[in-house]
């Protein structure tokens, strides 16, 4: 791939980590989507698909592909090489001038809406204006080919009962926070959208959730703020492909550059980011049945009854480690940390987060002394609290088996909650609750994974910090 990268930006759906994949999980997913390629357009999407791309190249004054259709996949519709595609080549080209923005939002609604109406809101919002206009909207045949209700599975359509199946994942208390700022976003917007009924009379509560998870799990972050850009949004997800939708400042358009070589009827995937499950099953309303970016929220706090609570949550705060309160729990305020697949506690890959691991060396201290020393410490070095081995060993080891309890805590209850979802796949359950099952069981299985990742981890580094020797599980 050839890029300027002072004149290309990465379109996001949100912030892309670090972490690095494995090349074996590259080529096994390559052959995934290898296998995508029994599923050929069926007859329906093809006629619809033959009037969407010259309506949009018509619109746009441009061809925006000239190698790839749309069709139809076990993720949705979907695009599909129409001829041989060679890796670097450009497969789509997306025209700023054809993309839907808040900028799109009609002047005088505009005018009306607050600061604390975002972008996501304002998208929403053109969306059901051009809904609203049927046939005499400019964006009709992309209007008509969104998602309908009941097509979308976030989290935030999920019933109370079906939630309840993820209640044991930081998505759980996610959703309910989404909902309840989706909730007063309407609010914000209601009052502007009441100054013009012939528009908007009859718009619902659930019509505008309704465009707001469309939007969610359709547009791009750009220049922007958000960007909806059609065709492209045909495009399905896969975690270890290298394309990725870059936006051209300069030539004003989105684009594509096929990270690999493509058949003629192989479905085309690219990278909406690096996400995780919990990420994908909120924003996207899909998840994948092994994520290697699936990670774990661990919550810690200092006991009420410890006698140096006090001392240790100032010297927390001096270092920049802020409790924070839990608004949707009165007894809740601690530290939030997030784990992601621990690899070998013998060098290789990463351990558990050096901040998670300083906070329970802070937590284990007994008296007003080690605190002090800690302090010292970590003046003498570079200023970070607790980030070396406390000198006395059976500290550490006492220190890491605080967080190692708390693990094995988590993994019983990932463990009944997984238990309680089984069978998955039951006929006698309607598809969509069957399809949201499914889900929960990736959300929670791949939540286990990482927990059980973190306390092979630090079994073993207890065993080598108590024995010496390296533990006999340990990968060599
Ligand atoms: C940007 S759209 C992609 C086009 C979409 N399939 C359609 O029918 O319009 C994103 C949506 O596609 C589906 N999707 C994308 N990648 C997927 C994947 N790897 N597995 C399952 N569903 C996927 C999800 O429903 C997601 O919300």
């Amino acid at each position: 791939m050839s890029q300027d990268s002072r004149r290309w930006k990465k379109h996001t759906k949100r912030t892309d980590n670090t972490e690095k994949e494995r090349k074996h999980e590259t080529v096994a997913n390559s052959k995934k989507a290898r296998d995508e390629k029994t599923l050929l357009p069926s007859r329906d999407v093809v006629s619809t698909c033959n009037e969407f791309l010259p309506w949009l190249q018509q619109k746009a004054g441009i061809e925006i592909s000239s190698v790839l259709t749309i069709g139809n996949s076990i993720y949705g519709r979907s695009l599909f090489a129409s001829k041989f595609i060679q890796a670097g080549d450009c497969i789509l080209k997306v025209p700023f001038s054809v993309q839907l923005t808040p900028d799109n939002v009609l002047p005088e609604i505009r005018s009306l809406l607050g600061d604390n109406v975002g972008n996501v809101a304002r998208l929403a919002i053109v969306l059901l204006v051009e809904r609203k206009m049927g046939e005499d909207s400019g964006w009709a045949p992309y209007i008509s080919s969104l998602p309908q209700a009941g097509e979308l599975h976030s989290t935030i359509f999920w019933s109370k009962k079906e939630l309840e199946m993820v209640r044991q994942s930081p998505v759980y208390k996610e959703t309910i926070n989404q909902q309840t700022q989706i909730e007063k976003e309407f609010l914000a917007i209601r009052p502007a959208l009441d100054r013009f009924p012939q528009i908007f009379e009859d718009i619902t509560f659930k019509d505008f959730l309704h465009a707001y998870a469309v939007v969610g799990s359709r547009a791009w972050g750009s220049s922007k703020g958000l960007s909806l850009i059609p065709f492209a949004d045909f495009l399905n997800h896969d975690g270890y492909s290298e394309a990725l939708l870059l936006g051209d400042e300069h030539k004003q358009v989105s684009e594509v550059i096929a990270d690999r070589d493509y058949d003629p009827g192989e479905q085309v995937l690219i990278r909406y980011g690096k996400f995780s499950n919990s990420t994908l099953l909120v924003d996207f309303g899909f998840t994948i049945s092994y994520n290697t970016y699936d990670q774990v929220q661990i919550w810690v706090s200092i006991p009420e009854h410890d006698p140096l609570r006090i001392m240790k949550l100032e010297l927390l705060d001096k270092h920049r480690m802020q409790t924070i309160t839990n608004t949707n729990d009165v007894d809740s305020s601690g530290h939030s940390f997030i784990i992601k697949e621990v690899r070998s506690s013998r060098g290789k890959g990463k351990g558990i987060p050096q901040s998670l691991r300083a906070f329970v060396r802070v937590l284990s201290a007994s008296s007003p002394q080690e605190l002090k020393d800690l302090e010292m410490e970590a003046a003498k070095n570079d200023g970070r609290l607790a980030r070396r081995p406390l000198k006395d060993m059976s500290r550490e080891i006492q220190a890491h088996q605080i967080l190692l309890s708390q693990i094995v805590h988590l993994i019983q209850e990932y463990d009944a909650s997984i238990k309680r979802l089984r069978p998955v796949n039951l006929p006698s359950i309607d598809r969509q609750l069957s399809l949201r099952r499914r889900m929960a069981h990736d959300l929670l299985t791949g939540e286990l994974r990482v927990l059980k990742s973190a306390y092979a981890w630090l079994t073993s580094y207890c065993y080598t910090l108590s024995t010496g020797n390296v533990h006999p599980s340990a990968p060599g």
